[in-house]
């Protein structure tokens, strides 16, 4: 197409044909350029999630991705997401925690640039387990130097366990290699959520 001056297009076309011209014009050329600005900006990060079977996995991947917790069947293998949080593309492995699925994680971790462990906080009994699996991976090198989140859930429930007695339970303090950080939350009531995006929001930036 040949491009001619806007006077000649005026003498061609009338004022407010070029007008119309002009404008679509400059509105594909921004589209074009958002898109591409877009695609330069939005970054990528891969997340797994485990923890012991009925700790409220599944329930924080549906919160997370729509807003509010759904019913939930205890995992068969895995589920796997996608949702943005602002520029981030997150993608998310959530892995069923019965026994027979637990050998599956170290893979999944190693190829996340995040992990999640979920713990039930009210339901104490269960912490031991817990940290054998979690330090099963942390000796096994499947986390190394990745950002380890681990999520006391449940906390809605009373009583529960508090923050230093995870630390204390989980054996965190051992732990120096991998930057780790506990938050409590309720997956089913949405309750510090928002600190979780956050967390996961700043470590899409790294
Ligand atoms: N009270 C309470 N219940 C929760 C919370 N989060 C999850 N649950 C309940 O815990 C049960 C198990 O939740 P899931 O999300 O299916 O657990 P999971 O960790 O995915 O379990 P697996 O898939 O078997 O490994 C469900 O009945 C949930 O409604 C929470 O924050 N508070
Ligand atoms: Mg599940």
């Amino acid at each position: 197409m040949k491009l001619l001056p806007i006077n000649n297009l005026t003498m061609q076309y009338g004022l407010s044909e070029t007008r119309r011209l002009f404008d679509s014009m400059m509105s594909s050329m921004s589209t074009v350029l958002r898109k591409l600005t877009d695609g330069f900006y939005t970054k990528k990060l891969d997340m797994v999630i485990i923890g012991l079977e009925n700790s409220g996995k599944s329930t924080l991947l549906s919160a997370l991705t729509n807003g509010h917790a759904t019913d939930t069947v205890p995992t068969i293998g895995l589920n796997v997401k996608v949702f943005q949080k602002g520029r981030i593309q997150m993608k998310c492995w959530d892995i069923g925690g019965q026994v027979q699925y637990r050998s599956e994680w170290s893979q999944y971790c190693k190829g996340c640039d995040v992990v999640l462990f979920v713990v039930d906080a009210a339901a104490p009994q269960k912490l031991s387990t817990a940290r054998k699996e979690l330090h099963k991976l942390l000796d096994g090198g499947s986390i190394g130097s990745k950002p380890l989140l681990i999520l006391a859930n449940k906390i809605d429930i009373k009583p529960h366990a508090g923050e230093s007695k995870l630390i204390e339970e989980l054996q965190l303090n051992y732990v120096s290699e991998t930057p780790w950080l506990v938050l409590p939350i309720s997956a089913l009531h949405v309750t510090n959520l928002d600190q979780v995006v956050e967390w996961l929001t700043e470590q899409g930036k790294n």
